[in-house]
C-alpha cells in the first residue's frame, strides 16, 4: 500500500541539489551529510558558514519570488546550471523550514530580478521600494485609470546633469525617502504629471517632473516601446542609474539597466 513518505519521495527523488532558505545552522549542517546532494544557502546574511552561498537583498513575501531570485542567483553564482533538479526547502509559515518545492534550472522564465538587484549601484532596499510603488500603481492605477511613471534610481547627480526640469520640483529642499508611507502616497499623486522622479542611491527622492534628454543612438530595446521607455533606457546607458517604468498603455513593469531591458512583470502577477 502507497504511504505519504513514497509520495513525497517522489518529489525529492532524482535531485541534485537542495536549495536552503534561510536555514538555522543545525538544519544545515544536517543537510551537509547527505551524500551526492549540493547545499546551497540563500539567506539575507550567511550565518552558517556556507560555502555556496547566495544573498537575499530583501524577504519577499512572494514565495515564488524568493525561489526564482534564490535559483537565478545560484545559476548566477556558477552553482547550479540548466536542467538541474533542485529541491528548495523554505519558511513559509513559521521561523522553521516547513516547505519543499521542486525545480528544474531552466524552467523558470528567467525574471532578471538577481541582476537588477546585484548590479545596481543603487541600495537593493531602495529599489525594491520603488518597484513596490510602481506595481501598486500598476495595480490600482489613480483613480482607477491606468497611469504612467519613470523612475530612475541612483546616480543622480549625473543624471540631474543630464536632464532638465519640466516644473517647479516639489522635492527641493526636502529630505524624503522612499519607503516612507507618506512619499508613497506623493509619488502616486505626483505620477499623474509628465517626466520622471530621480532617486539616489540612498533612496533620498531628488526630484520630480524630470525630462531626460535621451541620446537614443545605439539603444536597442523591444519594438512597440514609446519615448518614455526610450527615455528611461537611454539614462542607464549614459549613467550608473536603474530605471523602474510603469507603462500606462500595457500596464507593465519594466527595469531597464545599462541600456538593456532587464525585467518585465505583471503587477497583476505580483
Ligand atoms: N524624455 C523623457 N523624460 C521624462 N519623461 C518622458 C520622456 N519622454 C516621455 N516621457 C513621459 O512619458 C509619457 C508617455 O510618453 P509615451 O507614450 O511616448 O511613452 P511610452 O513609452 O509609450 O509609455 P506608455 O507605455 O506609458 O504610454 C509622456 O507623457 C511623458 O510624461
Ligand atoms: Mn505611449
Amino acid at each position: 500500500m502507497a504511504n505519504v513518505r513514497d509520495l513525497l519521495d517522489e518529489l525529492v527523488e532524482g535531485v541534485e541539489t537542495v536549495l536552503l532558505f534561510s536555514p538555522s545552522e543545525a538544519y544545515y549542517e544536517r543537510c551537509r551529510e547527505i551524500e551526492d546532494v549540493s547545499v546551497i544557502v540563500c539567506a539575507g546574511d550567511n550565518g552558517v558558514g556556507a560555502e555556496r552561498f547566495v544573498e537575499l537583498p530583501l524577504e519577499f513575501v512572494a514565495a515564488k519570488e524568493r525561489i526564482r531570485f534564490g535559483v537565478e542567483g545560484a545559476a548566477e553564482e556558477g552553482f547550479l546550471a540548466e536542467g538541474d533538479e533542485v529541491a528548495c526547502a523554505l519558511k513559509l509559515f513559521d521561523d522553521v523550514i516547513d516547505s519543499v518545492c521542486r525545480v528544474r534550472v531552466g524552467d523558470l522564465d528567467r525574471s532578471g530580478v538577481y541582476d537588477l538587484f546585484t548590479t545596481s549601484r543603487a541600495d537593493p532596499a531602495v529599489i525594491s521600494a520603488v518597484v513596490d510603488v510602481a506595481v501598486e500603481l500598476g495595480q490600482k492605477g489613480q483613480k482607477g485609470k491606468p497611469v504612467g511613471a519613470l523612475f530612475v534610481i541612483g546616480d543622480a547627480g549625473k543624471v540631474m546633469n543630464k536632464s532638465r526640469p519640466l516644473s517647479y520640483n516639489p522635492f527641493e529642499k526636502s529630505h524624503v525617502h522612499v519607503g516612507d508611507p507618506i512619499v508613497n502616497v506623493m509619488l502616486k499623486e505626483f505620477s499623474r504629471l509628465d517626466g520622471a522622479f530621480v532617486i539616489s542611491d540612498s533612496g533620498k527622492i531628488v526630484s520630480a517632473y524630470r525630462y531626460l534628454e535621451p541620446n537614443a543612438e545605439g539603444v536597442d530595446i523591444p519594438k512597440g516601446l514609446g519615448t518614455r521607455h526610450m527615455a528611461a533606457a537611454s539614462v542607464t546607458r549614459d549613467t550608473n542609474a536603474t530605471a523602474v517604468v510603469l507603462s500606462e498603455s500595457d500596464r507593465l513593469v519594466r527595469a531597464f539597466k545599462g541600456g538593456e531591458l532587464i525585467l518585465e512583470l505583471d503587477p497583476e502577477e505580483y
